[in-house]
C-alpha cells in the first residue's frame, strides 16, 4: 500500500519564484495496483514521483509505504523498496560496465555503502533468468559492456535491474518516451509482466493517450498539483484517447 496524505510541495517558498507543485494531494494505492498517470506539462507528475522516491521531501503532508511513514526518509534509504526508471534509456545503467556488473550494482541498491559482496552463483542464475525474459539473448552476454546495447535493449535492462530487488513500489517516469513504437510495445509488455510477477505497486507517467486509456488498473489525471480525475479500469473503459486529450485540455 502506498499512501500520500495531504501532500504539498512548494518550490522557492516566500520568494517571487514560489511555485506550488503539489497542492494537498491525497492518494491511496493498494499493493500490486498498476496506476497510469497523465497531466499537462507542469501538472505535478514528476513532483509526485520524486516525493514517492524520496528525492524531494514534501513541504507538508505524509508519505506512507507498506505501513511505514517514510516522509523524512531520503531516497538512498528508500532505494531497496522503491525503484525508479527514467525517460532517458542512458540514465539507468553505466555504459562502460558489463551487463553483469550493472546488475550487481542494482542488487546492492539500498544496501550499506562500501560493501561489495561477490556475485554468487545464485545471483548469476537470477540475472540469467531475468535477462532470458527479454528474449534478446543477453543472458549469454553477461560480460558485454552495456554501451554496446541499443536504447531499447538498455531500457529493457534497466527495467530488469529495477525489478531485481523486488521493490514494493515501481516508479516509471515516461520510461517509454524515447523508444520507437515497436520497442515501446515490447518494453511495455515486459513492464506489465515484471509488475505482475513481483506484485509491486506501480506508478507510470505517460504522455501516450493510448497507453493511458488501456494500461493498468487505474488512471489518474493531475492538474495544478491536484487530482482532477481518478478512474478505475472499469470507469475508464469507454474513455477514448481523443476524449482523454479533451479532458486533459479542460482540466
Ligand atoms: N526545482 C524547481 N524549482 C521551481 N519550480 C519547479 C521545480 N521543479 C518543478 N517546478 C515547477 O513545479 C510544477 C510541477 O512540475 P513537474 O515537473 O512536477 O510537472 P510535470 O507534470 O512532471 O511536467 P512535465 O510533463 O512537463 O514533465 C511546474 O510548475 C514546475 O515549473
Amino acid at each position: 500500500m502506498l499512501e500520500l496524505r495531504d501532500v504539498r510541495l512548494v518550490h522557492n517558498p516566500g520568494t517571487p519564484g514560489e511555485v506550488t507543485a503539489l497542492d494537498g494531494l491525497s492518494l491511496s494505492v493498494p499493493k500490486g495496483q498498476f496506476v497510469a498517470i497523465v497531466g499537462s506539462n507542469g501538472a505535478g507528475k514528476s513532483s509526485l514521483i520524486q516525493i514517492v522516491s524520496g528525492t524531494l521531501r514534501p513541504t507538508s503532508g505524509t508519505v506512507v509505504i507498506g505501513g511505514r511513514d517514510v516522509t523524512r526518509q531520503g531516497d538512498h534509504r528508500r532505494a531497496r523498496h522503491v525503484a525508479r526508471v527514467f525517460d532517458n534509456p542512458h540514465l539507468g545503467s553505466v555504459p562502460e560496465l558489463s551487463i553483469e556488473d550493472n546488475m550487481a550494482l542494482a542488487l546492492r541498491r539500498g544496501g550499506r555503502r562500501g560493501l561489495r559482496p561477490a556475485v554468487t552463483k545464485a545471483h548469476r542464475a537470477l540475472m540469467r533468468d531475468r535477462l532470458a525474459m527479454l528474449g534478446l539473448g543477453l543472458e549469454t552476454r553477461l560480460s558485454a559492456p552495456v554501451r554496446l546495447l541499443s536504447a531499447g535493449q538498455r531500457q529493457s535492462l534497466t527495467m530488469i535491474m529495477a525489478a531485481l530487488t523486488a521493490p514494493e513500489v515501481l516508479l516509471l517516469d515516461e520510461h517509454l518516451a524515447a523508444l520507437d513504437p515497436g520497442t515501446q510495445s515490447r518494453v511495455l509488455e515486459l513492464t506489465l509482466d515484471l509488475a505482475a510477477d513481483l506484485g509491486c505497486t506501480t506508478l507510470m507517467i505517460t504522455h501516450n493517450m493510448d497507453h493511458a486509456t488501456t494500461v493498468g488498473d487505474r488512471l489518474l489525471v493531475l492538474s495544478g498539483g491536484r487530482l482532477a480525475s481518478d478512474l478505475t479500469a472499469e470507469s475508464r473503459g469507454a474513455l477514448t484517447s481523443d476524449a482523454l486529450t479533451t479532458l486533459l485540455a479542460a482540466a
